[in-house]
């Protein structure tokens, strides 16, 4: 879903730099009208730096944001008809949802009237109405990150910028979140960036993935191609729980193995000895101590343990790389 076209939005070599520091290094990414890309990345990788320029919060310090082709260089955050979801959802606390979601359009000069037609469409499209008179102390964690995105939607905004919206919330209501943020914001006209270091976050919100480390992106496809075809050693480990086996067991290159790609096997090529077990339902992960070091291995919870096991895998699940630069070898 590129946007040859040039419709939708499109960070062309997109450069922030802070006292000799570089933040974010020549980022190309396009995301298509209606597609939700997740930017992900651990702790300082610039996922927050980023989203500021597109808005206009900050100045590009090179490169250039375009929306449907147009440059958005120099247009304040407001002509840029952006709308930005915050893990804080900064709700007025003295006023009711409603009051909420009617302060943006009040503000805007809006006729009351208008106003009042689009707000009973977000509380509804949102299932909210029944909440419409409560303050925000009254709500829960997710009925507030509702209403905030309600008031974020409600402005018709061109993009939407998300910055982890979810991190306040449990682990379960992030997951029941998920599909209904999913249906809210994706396949409407507007293309949106979802910023987050959850893997499973982003693998079950977005189309694609785009993974940055220190400032550079690393690689962007769909969840399944960064999987199975990493571009270097950082994908490959980032992504996938448990995280990838990496083994030196030859000069010059190193070996992944992802643990459900490992299986006991009499003829495999390495012998092991059990560590532990940890129980996961319907699988089990399996610690093994082997001359290649401690691997990880996931089996189906019935899987019986040898007296002498052994671990093989299938040479099309192989994944090499460069030891010192991480890249990725041909296999
Ligand atoms: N105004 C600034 N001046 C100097 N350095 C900054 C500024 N803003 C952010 N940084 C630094 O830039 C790097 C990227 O920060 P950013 O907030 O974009 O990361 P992030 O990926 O969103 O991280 P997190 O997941 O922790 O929110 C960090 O090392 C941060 O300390």
């Amino acid at each position: 879903m590129s946007s040859s076209s040039g419709a939708g939005l499109e960070l062309r070599q997109l450069c922030r730099e802070v006292g000799g520091r570089c933040l974010l290094d020549r980022l190309d990414l396009q995301v298509a009208p209606g597609e939700c890309v997740a930017l992900l990345g651990p702790s300082g990788c610039g996922k927050s730096t980023t989203l500021r320029l597109v808005a206009g919060l900050d100045p590009a310090s090179g490169g250039q944001v375009l929306l449907d082709g147009v440059d958005l260089s120099g247009r304040s955050p407001g002509e840029r008809q952006v709308a930005m979801v915050f893990q804080s959802y900064a709700l007025y606390p003295h006023l009711s949802v409603e009051g909420n979601l009617d302060l943006g359009l009040k503000v805007r000069g809006m006729a009351p009237r208008e106003r009042q037609r689009r707000i009973d469409a977000t509380l509804e499209l949102l299932q909210l109405g029944e909440l419409r008179q409560r303050r925000p102390a009254q709500l829960s964690g997710g009925q507030r990150q509702r209403v905030a995105l309600a008031r974020a939607l409600l402005r018709q905004p061109r993009i939407v910028l998300l910055d982890e919206p979810m991190s306040n919330l449990d682990a379960q209501l992030r997951e029941d979140l998920r599909p209904e943020l999913r249906r809210l914001l994706c396949g409407r006209e507007q293309p949106v960036i979802y910023v987050t270091h959850d893997q499973q976050e982003a693998v079950g919100m977005a189309d694609r993935i785009a993974l940055l480390e220190a400032g550079r992106l690393q690689q962007v496809g769909s969840p399944r191609d960064l999987y199975t075809n990493p571009a270097n050693r950082f994908v490959a480990s980032f992504l996938g729980r448990p995280a990838i086996n990496l083994l030196t067991i030859e000069p010059g290159r190193q070996l992944g193995l992802r643990p459900e790609h490992l299986r006991l096997d009499d003829d495999g090529a390495v012998a092991a000895r059990l560590l532990r077990k940890e129980w996961w339902g319907h699988q089990q992960l399996l610690w093994f101590d082997s001359p290649w070091g401690t691997l990880r291995v996931l089996t189906t919870a019935e899987a019986p343990m040898p007296p002498e096991p052994r671990l093989g895998w299938q040479r099309q699940h192989e994944l090499w790389f460069d030891p010192e630069s991480g890249a990725r070898l041909a296999a």
